[in-house]
């Protein structure tokens, strides 16, 4: 129950991600009430969140177990609710267990005004990081049903 992409969190992100050219997502964010900082304005914590999940994704799509090793964000413009965040994300490179994506965002669509950039080294795990570490109930819930995870992660391609 990703706070980013799960669909049960009532005040998540709702994020969907999509396969791109080449080792590149693209995703969706729209900015709910829910989702305030200042007055009427995202919450930049959220937006980088929304980073972390969209470039996290791409590690889907290499088939490279990693997390967050450092994540850098340039606020570039306020965001105001209501609007949507459209990402765009790649890796750029990958050296031993490190890979190195960027993204940005635009508002409103895809060729919209850039509103924020972001930058990230992922650390390759073995899979065993995330049952070593991970609360025991919630581990054990993917183990009994990995194959609804894998499903969840699953990438539209040409939606
Ligand atoms: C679809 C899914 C979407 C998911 C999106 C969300 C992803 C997440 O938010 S994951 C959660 C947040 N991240 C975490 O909890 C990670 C916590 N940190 C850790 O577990 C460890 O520090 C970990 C695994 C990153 C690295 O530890 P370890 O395995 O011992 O590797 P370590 O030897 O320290 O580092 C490996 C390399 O990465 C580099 N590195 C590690 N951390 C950093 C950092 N913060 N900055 C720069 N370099 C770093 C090291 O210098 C090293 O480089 P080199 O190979 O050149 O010597």
């Amino acid at each position: 129950m990703c706070f980013a992409c799960g669909d049960e969190q009532a005040n998540g992100l709702h994020l969907r991600v999509f396969a791109a050219e080449g080792v590149a997502v693209t995703a969706q964010f729209e900015v709910a009430a829910a989702h305030q900082g200042a007055p009427g304005l995202i919450h930049g914590g959220l937006l980088t969140l929304a980073f972390d999940e969209v470039m996290g994704s791409l590690q889907w799509m290499m088939r490279i177990p990693a997390v967050t090793g450092r994540l850098e964000t340039d606020f570039l413009r306020p965001i105001p609710l209501g609007r949507t965040v459209h990402f765009a994300a790649r890796c750029r490179g990958v050296h031993g267990r490190k890979l190195y994506h960027c993204a940005e965002g635009r508002l409103d669509g895809p060729d919209g005004e850039p509103v924020a950039r972001a930058s990230a080294l992922f650390v390759e795990v073995r899979l065993d990081h995330f049952a070593k570490h991970g609360r025991a109930e919630e581990v054990q819930a993917v183990l009994d049903n990995p194959g609804d995870h894998r499903t969840l992660r699953a990438f539209e391609v040409n939606p």
